[in-house]
């Protein structure tokens, strides 16, 4: 009877984690705020080409790459919608801990694909992409998986605005994020200036969208937009070195690592309260868990 007791207790706090969680990851634009999803999904089926892959490791760290080589990876229209599917995958994947976002043929990723971008010149158009893809990279920034945007070559215009929709950005030698907005008479949409600014601080984020300067792996550095530089080019090395950088932080079982990345994200984006109390559910969520269970049996010195 009191197993029973404690099954039904440890039941209903995965219940409130869960309901705290998916209150949370709601959509930012919902049918509430006039955003109808489909429509914008239709509009952007006209611009074909490109894709966005997936491959989720035995690990617990998945890839997610963009794959438009012949256009330096710009998102066209069906490339958005594959992402907004592949990150929809990533939120099922309760076996996941960390990920890593990159782009084919050492280029990240030039941003908007141009020729969408024409076609779709009118405010509401622009302003109904821009909802959907903010949807899609806050999304992707509340997954409950340590994310890293493996940079190499460029990342520009809504390229630079998705690195910033992940955890930590690694940037191999020689390449740069460039948020070109402000030369294409634009600012940025996808969310990016928001996060740029808790990122780097306000600042740093008014030089660096005002500029629109390159920021190389110095600049990056000093403003902390890079967390760290790869060391090597050589074909394979970024990738590798990404996933073993990664590795340092998603050691241990997927329900400790995944209440990690939620207490941190709740400390990130709710208020001080909320924050406390998100804690505690996530925090009843592991205590006497296996893992927990299991450390305690060993009674581990810290040293
Ligand atoms: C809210 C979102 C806002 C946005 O993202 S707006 C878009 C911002 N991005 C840009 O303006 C990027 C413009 N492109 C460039 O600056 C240069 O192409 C870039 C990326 C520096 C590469 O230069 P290069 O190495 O000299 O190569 P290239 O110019 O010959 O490009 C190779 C082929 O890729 C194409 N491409 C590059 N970026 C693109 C894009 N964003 N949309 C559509 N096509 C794009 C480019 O047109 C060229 O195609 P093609 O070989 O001439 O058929």
């Amino acid at each position: 009877m009191a197993l029973q007791n404690i099954g039904i207790r440890l039941l209903q706090k995965t219940q409130n984690v869960l309901v705290v969680f998916q209150k949370r990851s709601k959509a930012i634009y919902t049918n509430a705020s006039c955003f109808n999803e489909e429509e914008i999904k239709e509009k952007l089926q006209a611009f074909p080409g490109g894709s966005v892959d997936l491959i989720k490791q035995d690990s617990g760290i998945a890839v997610l790459t963009i794959n438009n080589p012949n256009h330096k990876n710009a998102f066209t229209g069906t490339m958005m919608i594959q992402l907004k599917d592949r990150i929809d995958q990533l939120e099922q994947w309760t076996e996941g801990k960390g990920l890593i976002v990159q782009g084919t043929a050492n280029t990240f990723c030039s941003g908007s694909d141009l020729n969408a971008v024409r076609a779709l010149s009118s405010c509401q158009d622009g302003m109904k992409m821009c909802m959907f893809m903010q949807n899609t990279l806050t999304q992707l920034l509340r997954l409950p998986l340590i994310s890293v945007a493996l940079v190499e070559g460029k990342a520009l215009g809504g390229g630079a605005e998705l690195t910033t929709a992940c955890d930590f950005r690694l940037m191999a030698p020689g390449s740069e994020i460039r948020f070109v907005h402000k030369h294409m008479g634009l600012v940025p949409g996808w969310g990016g200036g928001a996060r740029l600014v808790r990122i780097v601080g306000s600042q740093n984020a008014l030089k660096i969208l005002s500029t629109a300067c390159k920021v190389d792996q110095d600049l990056a550095l000093q403003t902390r937009l890079a967390d760290d530089i790869l060391v090597s080019n050589e074909e394979g090395r970024p990738l590798e070195d990404a996933l073993k950088w990664l590795s340092d932080f998603t050691k241990g079982p997927a329900a400790v690592i995944r209440s990690v990345k939620k207490v941190v994200l709740s400390g990130r984006e709710l208020t001080s309260d909320e924050a406390l109390k998100t804690e505690k559910e996530v925090f009843g969520s592991v205590w006497g868990g296996p893992a927990n269970v299991e450390a305690l049996a060993q009674r581990p010195k810290h040293k």
